[in-house]
């Protein structure tokens, strides 16, 4: 491990900020655990001797297999990209993908779910032989289907150093000697779309989440072997039963969407990247959840309401909600604004017959470029707000703590605890994707109406959520 006289590009990311830059060489490789990944990263964990590496996490790019250095997508934005998100930085143009999605997260993410929540990281250099050896080190603790698709992209030259989210620890304590805990949960749309934009043929989506629905098209598809009975409406709601009945969800059908970690390492919840088969074996795993009890006195009944109350108390999920409602115009409304920035035949028009609807979205085509542009920024970072994770870490503690944490009281187990909330995972969405959100809605509006047809006749959500096999017609 090395550090490097060079200051960095902005100046603000260096090491113990004295303008110098980590640099880990194949050499570091033994020191980085694989600790889990999700479609586009894999995360590593410290195990080293350096107490500033301690307690960190590596996020490092992955690509589709066998991809080649020639098929290298570019490393800075498209031009309509620079035109989207010129506002985020000096130079967009001329600044790499990575730095770029650094800024995003700073001055885009950040400040709409408040910084005390966003850990932006710092970048580190890594070399092709770092990232090829722990591509080797990790190939047994990856999912199967991860593997079969993804693997690390040794071409990229940096990575990014994060804190460790499932942990807590004070600042001026060290991590080996406390306890602790931590869920994290992947919460998705928490609202349902109210937008005039909608085709009457899919009214459907103003009341029935897009999460239910979307587990239709993966059951269909077999990403899932069973429907979830999480509802994000119930974990937006503000109400602590609510609130409650959600985490249980979670609990009973995890899916991708919630984990739990005792001192950082999961014990509970799939790695996703295939059928839920990672995520149904964790149920066996019920003895390590057990251990809970043990090192943190916590009831196993008292978990769920310990995060109902952490959930309940803090403002995190308000902000992630207000965030997720910047897509004011659904898909329906918002792929329109984006033909009209890329200067090509709007293909959602091409495939619509209705003269009602095509009136309306005229009056889209007819919006500024400065309008669209607002129109699709929005859209996107909604689109971020609505696939990124929250970490919620926690420690037993003596009474109300400090400023440093927030904290809860649990009454059933009359203690109470210090908690934190991180978000994880607010990559910037490509505008390039814009397409493939509008055929994906489509897809999900389409499969949901066959099924209502096929199986209930009208939309009834409490049919859905309970788990029932759904019968295709041939
Ligand atoms: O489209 P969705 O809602 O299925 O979300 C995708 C996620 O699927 P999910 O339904 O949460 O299992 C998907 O998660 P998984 O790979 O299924 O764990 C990714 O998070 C994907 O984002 P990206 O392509 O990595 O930037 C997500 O894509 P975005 O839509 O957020 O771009
Ligand atoms: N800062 C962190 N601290 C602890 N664990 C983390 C951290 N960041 C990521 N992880 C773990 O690594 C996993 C994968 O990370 P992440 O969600 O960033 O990957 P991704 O590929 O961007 O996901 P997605 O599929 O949603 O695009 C997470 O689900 C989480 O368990
Ligand atoms: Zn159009």
């Amino acid at each position: 491990m090395l550090e490097n006289e060079n200051p960095d590009e902005n100046g603000s990311q260096s090491r113990h900020g004295r303008g110098m830059e980590l640099i880990l060489s194949a050499e570091d490789s033994k020191d980085w655990v694989y600790k889990g990944e999700g479609a586009a990263n894999i995360v590593l964990s410290y195990i080293g001797s350096s107490d500033y590496l301690l307690g960190k996490v590596l996020r490092i790019h992955k690509v589709p297999r066998g991809r080649t250095k020639s098929t290298n997508v570019s490393s800075f934005l498209s031009r309509h990209e620079i035109l989207l998100w010129r506002d985020i930085g000096e130079n967009v143009e001329s600044i790499s993908k990575e730095v770029i999605g650094q800024l995003f997260i700073m001055n885009v993410m950040s400040p709409l779910l408040d910084p005390k929540h966003v850990d932006g990281g710092i970048r580190v250099i890594v070399s092709k032989e770092f990232l090829e050896r722990v591509g080797k080190n990790i190939l047994g603790q990856r999912p199967g289907q991860r593997v079969d698709v993804s693997e690390v992209d040794v071409f990229c030259d940096s990575a990014l150093l994060i804190n460790d989210h499932s942990l807590i620890s004070r600042k001026s304590g060290t991590l080996k000697e406390e306890v602790c805990f931590a869920v994290e949960i992947k919460p998705k749309c928490g609202y349902l779309p109210n937008s005039e934009f909608i085709a009457k043929k899919n009214y459907f989506k103003k009341n029935v989440p897009r999460f239910e629905m979307h587990q239709i098209l993966k059951l269909h598809q077999g990403e899932i072997s069973q429907l979830s009975r999480y509802n994000p409406l119930d974990l937006f709601s503000g109400k602590k039963e609510r609130i409650h009945q959600a985490i249980s969800a979670l609990f009973s059908t995890p899916q991708n969407n919630f984990r739990v970690f005792l001192n950082g390492s999961r014990i509970f919840g799939g790695l996703g990247g295939g059928v839920d088969k990672a995520a149904v074996c964790c149920h066996d795993r019920n003895g390590e959840i057990e251990d809970l009890k043990k090192v943190c006195w916590l009831p196993l009944d008292s978990f769920p309401e310990l995060i109902t109350e952490a959930i309940f108390s803090s403002a995190a999920l308000g902000r992630l909600l207000a965030s997720q409602k910047l897509d004011h115009y659904d898909i329906e409304g918002a792929i329109h604004a984006y033909y009209n920035i890329v200067y090509e035949p709007c293909l959602a028009c091409k495939t619509c017959s209705d003269p009602d609807s095509l009136l309306r979205y005229s009056f889209l085509h007819d919006l500024s470029l400065e309008e669209s542009l607002k129109i699709v920024r929005d859209y996107l970072i909604a689109a971020t707000a609505k696939d990124c994770s929250l970490m919620i870490s926690f420690r037993p503690a003596e009474d109300m703590g400090d400023d440093e944490f927030n904290s809860v009281f649990l009454e059933s187990s009359n203690q109470y605890f210090d908690y934190k909330v991180n978000f994880i995972d607010l990559d910037m969405k490509p505008l390039q994707k814009m397409d493939y959100y509008y055929e994906l809605d489509q897809k999900i509006a389409t499969v949901y109406a066959k099924y209502m047809q096929n199986e209930v006749g009208y939309c009834n959500s409490a049919n859905l959520s309970e788990g029932n096999e759904v019968q295709w017609e041939q």
